[in-house]
């Protein structure tokens, strides 16, 4: 096997066969830091990261679909049958890395995020990664016995649906976005939640990724801890299990799962998790592809169909109505799965066409956070004041 690299103009040539001994034990998409110093003037260090996927570490995947798979690389077989672009982290490495006084850049589009939802997952694994290393997850598990109960994300939602008769409300508490940069400078998390739930919010989504939200996990334990009642989502690129056990400890009721960055064991998985800590998981769709791998997973709750393409940004809420047309519909009544629309809610001329397409929840954010008045935003957004109902 090769690996070639720039270095301050001069293109270095590696050949190793321990690359090639390594490359049939690990995927090839899971390498991120392998060392090899067969001499001292060897000055190529490339980066392998030798940890199990989550897709396998999980052994939840198919073993019959392995083997039909058989591939070099299972997990990259797996993410293109289920039409996953997203991948988990850099094929190549990371962009740079430094030894000694030089600079090496891998000469590679593998290094290179296609999008802003991809640029996203990969900071979110070196992140992750680093606050796995400051608390193992046998370390989360004890802090869990200090977290405030998990309360009923779903049970609330269809409360206030069957109450109301209209969509029930997820409002989120959000400073910023990558689409729309920032929404509310004056950014008061505490303030903001209150004022939703005086409206007539039956759960509150809170962001908690900081880069690209500028939002925080102390936000959420503090929303949590004013005593607000709205059970919470943790709005948050879920990429491994543990981050889940970190929410619960936040004070989080329920997560989200993105079905264009997690296969289809990491979702069954991920669920199973949130079901055994009496929390939700929103799985999060915005194709008919995405939503037949997740209407085909026993057990699902709760499907958030965004209406945004997290890819380009492109918003058209007709994409709810689009994926709830027909046989999905029919599953999705069959099965009882509360459909939540999400992103791009403005008018309430928008929340009665998402629901005549048959969402039973929405999840809103900009319309609502970006006014003063978040809780007069609300009455706007239904045509009424749906805390009075
Ligand atoms: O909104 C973005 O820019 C964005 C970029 C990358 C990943 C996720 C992103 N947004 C998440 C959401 O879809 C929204 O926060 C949520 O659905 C509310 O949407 P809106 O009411 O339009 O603020």
């Amino acid at each position: 096997m090769e690996a070639s690299v720039v270095c301050a103009h001069l293109r270095i040539r590696v050949q190793d066969p321990l690359l090639s001994t390594l490359r049939r034990r690990i995927p090839l998409s899971d390498y991120r830091c392998l060392r090899f110093k067969s001499s001292r003037r060897s000055c190529y260090t490339p980066f392998i990261r030798a940890q199990q996927p989550e897709a396998m570490k999980n052994s939840n995947v198919d073993s019959e679909e392995m083997k039909e798979l058989g591939s070099g690389n299972p997990i990259d077989d797996i993410r293109m049958k289920q039409g996953i672009t997203i991948r988990r982290r850099p094929t190549t490495g990371p962009p740079q890395h430094h030894v000694g006084p030089f600079e090496f850049r891998l000469e590679n589009e593998g290094n290179k995020p296609q999008n802003i939802l991809e640029e996203i997952v990969w900071n979110k694994d070196v992140e992750v990664s680093k606050m796995k290393e400051k608390k193992p997850l046998l370390k989360l598990k004890k802090d869990m016995d200090n977290a405030l109960p998990p309360r009923d994300f779903i049970g609330a939602l269809k409360d206030s649906y069957v109450r109301t008769g209209m969509p029930a409300l997820i409002a989120e508490v959000k400073k910023a976005s990558p689409s729309r940069g920032v929404l509310r400078e004056d950014f008061d998390p505490i303030e903001i939640a209150r004022a939703y739930e005086k409206g007539g919010a039956s759960c509150l989504s809170v962001l908690t990724d900081q880069k690209f939200f500028q939002g925080s996990f102390e936000n959420l334990e503090a929303i949590r801890s004013a005593g607000v009642k709205c059970p919470l989502l943790c709005k948050e690129f879920i990429i491994d299990a543990w981050q889940i056990y970190y929410a619960r400890t936040k004070g989080a009721d329920a997560i989200l799962l993105i079905s264009s960055v997690l296969p289809d064991a990491d979702i069954k998985y991920m669920s199973k998790i949130c079901k055994l800590l009496g929390m939700a998981a929103l799985v999060e769709v915005h194709n008919e592809r995405e939503m037949d791998r997740v209407l085909a997973i026993d057990g699902i709750q709760l499907i958030g169909i965004n209406n945004r393409n997290l890819e380009t940004f492109e918003v058209d809420i007709s994409n709810t109505r689009k994926l709830l047309e027909g046989e999905r519909g029919e599953i999705i009544f069959q099965k009882d799965i509360i459909v939540v629309g999400e992103s791009a809610l403005f008018t309430p001329a928008d929340i009665a066409y998402v629901q005549e397409s048959g969402v039973r929840a929405v999840l809103v954010g900009e319309s609502i956070v970006k006014q003063q008045n978040p809780t007069e935003a609300i009455t706007g957004l239904f045509g009424k004041d749906i805390s009075k109902i």
